[in-house]
């Protein structure tokens, strides 16, 4: 067997030697996708390859639960502004000038550098998403794809992105792939119209996939709805519908008492993105200890890379973990535990996943962050993978039973970073063009 034969297939594969769950075991997948079998020594297998684990730390591959991904484009492209002055000056300029070949080959970049940081599903937001489909099933990782309706109140453009957001919907159900999956996702309260919301839940609802929104980024979108509607963001999204346990609201920061009573009783997941966050200086962090203690199902994600600046899941558990224990003055917030929880098996509950667990019956979609000083010693692997790891100690990444990365290789990824490198440039030389 060659090293390259091990890329691509989804094949019988026995995991030896790895720490699960604080423990030396073996891992065996199937070879339909699923995990077979787990525990101290599993003889009865008929796997193809072997991979000596060499006491690496098998982890659940991270679920990355809000991105754009293709704005790994504009990764560094512009930092350090007001979030709104950013969005508008910066960021929605330069992406009108967006072709499919351009979103196609941001979406590569994305899964590349998902795949090398131990991510093997995302939750995405964007447009021309059939571009971001065709890379996503390329890569062999597994995506929920919701197209973004922007109709900024004006009714024939609501009409048009609706019919945008249904053949999107088509065009991704015909692939016929259960790795790329379709969604539906009204930008924000501030950017839809109330008619927008609606038809966006009620076809959510239809369709029965995701809906994927941004709720309570900013304090001023809060005073803005307030002034709008007579509402908070919340009351406002569940006076339109889109509440529910379909519901996934990106950042929720700006909550309060009634807010979140509200989020748990719809079942809506709400996805905390401490990075971007911090980043914008949102001056607030997702009221974690309250969600938790109300029952809300609470994920993790990255947001965009050019907000972040990176899709580096564990970065983000770090983060996640410190930035709640520094907002709310209290060490004890968000353990370890709690960080590994969001940034897996919540999002694989929102997204109807049977994934987030190392178990038999569950997806084979699983990472090992390989034998380095950062996991030495090894009191405690949870503490060491969100504390102490970075995503680039991942080495071998696993999706859908496939093997997509070993030994920190991945097939074809110079390609990508020349090809996303070169049409980012251009991107920005069309759309600052005088
Ligand atoms: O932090 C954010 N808040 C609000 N909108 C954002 C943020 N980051 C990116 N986008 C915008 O959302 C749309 C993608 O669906 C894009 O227009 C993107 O620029
Ligand atoms: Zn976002």
């Amino acid at each position: 067997m060659t090293d390259t034969d091990i890329f691509g297939k989804q094949v019988p594969v026995l995991i030896r030697n790895v720490s699960l769950n604080g423990k030396i075991q073996e891992i065996y997948l199937d070879g339909t996708g699923m995990i077979g079998a787990v525990g101290e020594k599993i003889t009865d297998h008929d796997a193809e390859f072997i991979i000596d684990g060499d006491g690496a730390t098998a982890l659940p591959g991270m679920i990355n639960m809000h991105t754009h991904s293709p704005m790994g484009l504009l990764r560094g492209y512009s930092d350090d502004m007001q979030l709104f002055e950013w969005l508008s000056t910066k960021i929605w300029p330069t992406e009108a000038h967006l072709t499919e070949d351009d979103i196609y080959w941001g979406a590569k970049l994305a899964c590349l550098e998902m795949i090398r940081t131990g991510t093997t599903t995302f939750n995405d937001m964007y447009f021309k998403m059939e571009q971001i489909a065709r890379a996503v099933d390329e890569s062999g990782i597994r995506a929920c794809l919701s197209y973004c309706m922007i109709d900024g109140g004006d009714h024939a453009k609501f009409e048009s992105e609706a019919r945008v957001m249904e053949s999107t919907v088509k065009n991704i159900k015909n692939m016929n792939n259960p790795r790329v999956m379709p969604g539906v996702s009204p930008h924000a309260v501030y950017t839809v119209s109330k008619e927008g919301l609606t038809w966006c839940s009620e076809f959510a609802k239809k369709e029965n996939i995701p809906l994927h929104v941004h709720l309570s980024e900013t304090e001023q979108e809060v005073t803005d709805c307030v002034a709008a509607h007579g509402m908070r963001p919340p009351a406002w999204l569940d006076h339109c519908g889109v509440l529910s346990e379909q519901c996934i609201a990106a950042h929720c920061c700006w909550l309060d008492a009634d807010d979140i009573s509200l989020l748990a009783k719809r079942g809506v997941t709400a996805v905390h993105n401490p990075i971007s966050n911090m980043k914008l200086a949102g001056n607030r962090a997702l009221p974690y200890p309250e969600m938790k203690a109300a029952g809300v199902n609470v994920a993790l994600g990255t947001d965009g890379a050019s907000s972040n600046n990176d899709l580096d899941m564990f970065s983000e558990m770090k983060t996640a973990a410190i930035l709640q224990k520094f907002f709310w003055n209290d060490p004890t917030v968000m353990p370890a535990a709690d960080a590994l929880k969001i940034a897996s098996p919540n999002g694989a509950n929102a997204l109807g996943l049977n994934a987030g667990v190392i178990a038999p019956g569950h997806l084979a979609d699983l990472v090992l962050v390989g034998r380095n000083p950062l996991n030495v010693p090894a009191f405690n692997t949870d503490s060491n993978a969100v504390y102490a790891t970075s995503g680039l100690a991942v080495s071998t990444t696993i999706c859908d039973g496939v093997i997509l990365m070993h030994d920190g290789i991945i097939p074809g990824a110079e390609e990508i970073m020349e090809k996303a490198g070169s049409v980012a440039f251009d991107l920005v030389r069309r759309a600052t063009a005088p």
